[in-house]
């Protein structure tokens, strides 16, 4: 392969402490003398969405001159023969694919389990770290869109040094610790270990999870098998640590680092072990040299507008992306890393579909319910409590909506396994909290509902970008009441949106029958929590009168009688109320109806098995040709909000 001149950039160097005696200049090396790649080009403003209009983006892929071609997945039948193991990969190794991937100085292995994957060809945030990543192992700062593909921006490389640094061993057999990925929750370890697995599965590279809410002796016995790789959260690994385990007693001599999440995982106040694990990683300034850095999110350069005042003290507003990353990079200690922002200021991705409802806080229940029935398909709703997940999800419960709850309070192997039901579901609704708003990637996720307005807009791009990854469309609707509308603002205005989300059109009329189950289910929530309450003060009493020698039947008789059945049977009334109501359809089959839109006028007819991504883009569509423009937030006037 012909090589290109290799081209050059100065870099500033602002390390006090080094000695640079006798040197002219330092420059980086701007490609790698790459052939065959199609380089990324300047973005065409003109051509940025509406929303998207931060001035952070320099860059977008050049246009495909060529399709790329796949390779089937699994061995296809040639007449009768089967293909062999041999012919795959002499397909493989012919395919466009391959020669796409084999410039970016990635092994065969790992490019024979991307192609066989389907990967075909680097996506964006891959392609512009990848040459400095694995060519000129480079630290990486990466800041790029949810779904985006940042996984394996620092996953490859790594796979890659890994493989190159053990075929320089005599024998090939070592096994110590390459390498350490850390993540914030322990659903994003599990899934981040998945994916490299799979990249790795023609390699004889391990990779071990660790992570809290595991069996010790579980976690000790993975990782006497000395794997290669460990993906953890940082308060089990730290704790693996301090016990003296003994693969990871290595863990200043690893040669890789990879934060995931990083912003949150630096946030004050979270994760202490983070910065123990940091300080350990860093004690051998030699060692820690030689180790390649990756630091990734999809918010890393978000900034905020101060609060007020500490802008009148300051005068200063906010801190610039590049302020908030130099201060990520003095927190880690990495000094001249190559930066890939295409992050737009963390904005949401192009295919993201963004509305809301803006309802009192009674309504909330009755939209989320409607939402669900006139639009199924795999619905994540987020909450910004446990309470709060745990009083929606058994509402919806009871409404038969068969929700899944995950949260910090549960078991991790429910949490995991509630996860896998979500997954397996393609009408599966999860209802979490934040937990489960960074990094998880499960295949189309319709739509996701923010039950309450996120606190942060780190939050609400994060819960966001569950849906509408990896090129996917997707929606999210956010449910307003008007306290919250303050953070709804902050929010808009981080992002930089000069215009207010687009109403989720709703059909009122069918609000009626919502209401009337939603209803009737709350007071059966409320009864059957009662008699919970009622059962257990009578277990206590009883268990007291024993202790006491109290005849007990005397106890059990006032309580069952006077209060908890007289519960129960009207709890059962209710029950055969909502079951009947359950079984008749709200939104009859073939209706077509009308809606109104915030101009005024009424929607063209609507038929009901319309997806509600569609609904919203046809809405929005109708308004922008009536050329009615919402400025940022009008609060709609209701019985709750008369202002
Ligand atoms: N080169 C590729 N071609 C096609 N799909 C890819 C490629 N690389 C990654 N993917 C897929 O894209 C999806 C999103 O990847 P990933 O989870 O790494 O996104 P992310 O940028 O880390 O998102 P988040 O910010 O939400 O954590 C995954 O399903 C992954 O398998």
């Amino acid at each position: 392969m012909v090589k290109n001149k290799i081209n050059w950039k100065p870099v500033p160097v602002e390390d006090p402490n080094l000695n640079s005696e006798g040197l002219v200049a330092f420059e980086e090396c701007t490609d790698y003398g790459l052939v065959n790649l199609e380089k990324p080009r300047k973005i065409n403003r003109s051509k940025i969405s509406k929303k998207h209009k931060s001035p952070v983006v320099v860059e977008k892929p050049a246009k495909k001159k060529r399709k790329v071609s796949s390779v089937a997945l699994t061995p296809s039948k040639q007449g009768s023969s089967v293909e062999t193991r041999v012919e795959i990969n002499e397909k493989i190794q012919k395919s466009d694919s391959y020669l796409v991937w084999s410039n970016f100085g990635l092994p065969d292995s790992i490019i024979k389990a991307l192609v066989l994957q389907g990967f075909n060809e680097p996506t964006l945030i891959q392609s512009l770290s990848l040459p400095a990543a694995v060519l000129g192992r480079r630290d990486i700062v990466g800041a790029a869109e949810t779904g985006s593909g940042k996984t394996l921006a620092f996953g490859l490389p790594i796979v890659a040094g890994i493989l190159n640094e053990k075929s320089k061993v005599v024998g090939n057999s070592d096994k110590k610790l390459y390498a350490l990925v850390l993540t914030p929750t322990r659903e994003l370890a599990v899934q981040v270990r998945d994916h490299l697995k799979a990249i790795v599965k023609f390699t004889d590279i391990n990779i071990a999870v660790v992570l809290g809410g595991m069996a010790a002796v579980k976690q000790e016995r993975i990782l006497s098998k000395r794997p290669e790789i460990v993906v953890a959260t940082p308060g089990r690994l730290w704790e693996l640590i301090q016990q003296g385990n003994e693969h990871l007693s290595q863990i200043n001599d690893i040669r890789y680092l990879a934060i995931d999440e990083t912003d949150r995982m630096l946030e004050k106040g979270h994760f202490e072990e983070l910065h123990n694990i940091l300080e350990r990683l860093n004690l051998d300034k030699t060692r820690a040299k030689q180790r390649q850095n990756f630091v990734f999110s999809a918010t890393l350069t978000l900034v905020h507008d101060l609060p007020k005042y500490r802008f009148n003290k300051s005068k200063v507003s906010k801190m610039t992306p590049q302020q908030k990353l130099s201060r990520i990079m003095t927190d880690l200690g990495i000094k001249n890393p190559k930066i890939v922002d295409i992050s737009q200021g963390g904005n949401t991705p192009a295919t993201l579909t963004e509305s809301r409802i803006s309802c009192g806080i009674e309504e909330k229940d009755y939209y989320v319910y409607y939402f669900l029935q006139k639009h199924p398909g795999r619905t994540l709703i987020f909450c910004n409590s446990i309470g709060c997940v745990r009083r929606l999800a058994n509402l919806l419960g009871i409404l038969g909506c068969r929700p899944l709850p995950l949260h910090a309070s549960m078991q991790q192997r429910q949490r995991l396994k509630n996860l896998e039901r979500f997954r397996d579901d393609e009408h599966g609704i999860l209802v979490a909290t934040d937990v489960a708003a960074r990094g998880l990637d499960i295949p189309k996720i319709e739509h996701v509902l923010h039950y309450q307005t996120p606190r942060t807009s780190e939050s609400y791009v994060h819960r966001s970008g569950r849906t509408a990854r990896a090129t996917q469309q997707g929606l999210t609707v956010v449910l307003m009441e008007p306290s919250e509308i303050q953070n709804y603002i902050k929010i808009c205005k981080t992002l930089n949106r000069s215009e207010d989300l687009p109403i989720f059109p709703v059909q009122e009329e069918y609000l009626k029958a919502v209401k009337q189950r939603v209803n009737l289910a709350r007071e059966l929530d409320k009864l059957e929590l009662q008699i919970r309450k009622g059962n257990s003060e009578e277990g206590w009493l009883r268990k007291a009168a024993k202790e006491m020698d109290i005849i007990v039947d005397d106890f059990s008789k006032k309580f069952d009688s006077d209060e908890i059945s007289s519960q129960k049977k009207l709890a059962d009334v209710k029950r055969k109320q909502l079951t009947a109501l359950l079984t008749k359809p709200i939104f009859p089959k073939g209706f077509s109806g009308k809606y109104p839109l915030i101009s005024g006028e009424f929607s063209p007819n609507l038929e009901t098995n319309e997806s509600a991504l569609q609904t919203v883009k046809n809405a929005v569509e109708k308004e922008l040709k009536s050329k009615k423009r919402i400025p940022l937030y009008k609060p709609k006037k209701t019985a709750n909000n008369p202002k």
